[in-house]
């Protein structure tokens, strides 16, 4: 294979939470997201070495919820700046703490490769009907007296967030197309280490005349990289999430954790409920459509700490066609 081929086996989209890079509790200090990114990216770099290559995505609940209350605060002295703005804005932002922890990562490691962060554009329909029902939560997490304090002084729409406490939402599309996918395959071909994709991309929508403008919402970051995945033809998806491996009746009794399941038993227990809306309900359906993609094709769902494991096939949850 010539240096000019991706060889798609070693290709991964690797996805990492906007809440693992401002954990629960945490207030967001930029030193807090610096650290949580540099423990995220060494087992990422540890693949690296062994031949691996990666578009690295990631979330930006908490960052962009948090720019947005900063815009909303400073309303009387600044100009207010659109959410579609603030994605791009987390885009720059994350992407420059996570690509200099993978430089600084590869530099210790004694790893010579190119990192570049592509703040991506993403296609979705202004008129989706997900734009009327938002479904994402974004910024800190409010106590149920805190958030029906700011509905009713502030209008802002909360709701409780996976039972993890109460969080805005904002309309969250779904993601159709990636405007620099190919920028994103040239990069690839020359083996660069790409991070792009993050906060779900840059929502953009197609005028007629085919000129695309800015859309205020926060794309899925999970579904944003399975389209990303598939552009580029890789074959494996991982999404890094708080937990090691999916589970089923998750806080019942009957808790049980996945090993490894096909396409089919995915979309049963999709269809069963078994995984909620704001949390691993994303994450499978982003599973489920990137395996029916193609039946090469597999998802790793699992957290950084088990990251080499899960990667070796003995830690994580694996979703695969068959
Ligand atoms: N955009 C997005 O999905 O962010 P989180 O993963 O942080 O929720």
């Amino acid at each position: 294979m010539s240096h000019t081929q991706v060889d798609p086996h070693k290709l991964a989209v690797i996805a990492l939470g906007g809440n693992a890079i401002i954990a629960k509790g945490q207030k967001g200090l930029v030193q807090e997201q610096f650290e949580n990114v540099r423990r995220t990216v060494d087992p990422v770099v540890e693949l690296i070495a062994q031949g691996y290559n990666f578009i690295v995505t990631h979330g930006n609940g908490p960052q962009v919820g948090n720019l947005l209350l900063q815009n909303e605060l400073a309303r009387e002295e600044v100009p207010e700046i659109p959410l579609a703005m603030l994605d791009a804005m987390t885009c720059g932002s994350m992407g420059y703490m996570i690509e200099q922890c993978l430089q600084n990562a590869m530099i210790r490691r004694g790893i010579w490769k190119n990192v570049v962060t592509i703040p991506a554009q993403v296609i979705v329909d202004r008129f989706d009907p997900a734009m009327e029902a938002p479904t994402k939560p974004i910024g800190p997490f409010y106590t149920e007296e805190q958030a029906q304090k700011l509905i009713q002084e502030k209008g802002w729409l909360l709701k409780e967030d996976a039972g993890r406490g109460w969080r805005r939402f904002v309309a969250s599309p779904y993601p159709i197309d990636i405007v620099e996918k190919e920028a994103i395959r040239q990069l690839l071909r020359q083996q660069y280490l790409l991070v792009t994709g993050g906060g779900g991309g840059i929502p953009v929508s197609y005028h007629e005349d085919g000129t695309i403008e800015g859309v205020d919402c926060v794309i899925d970051k999970d579904l944003a990289s399975m389209k990303l995945a598939i552009a580029v033809h890789a074959r494996t998806l991982i999404i890094i999430t708080g937990v090691p491996k999916v589970t089923l009746n998750f806080g019942t009794p009957q808790e049980r954790s996945l090993d490894r399941i096909t396409l089919a038993q995915a979309r049963h227990y999709y269809q069963e409920g078994q995984f909620p809306a704001g949390s691993m309900g994303p994450k499978m359906m982003a599973a489920i459509e990137f395996v029916q993609a193609d039946p090469e094709n597999r998802v790793i769902i699992t957290n950084e700490g088990s990251l080499m494991e899960a990667v070796a096939g003995r830690e994580g949850t694996h979703i695969v066609a068959y």
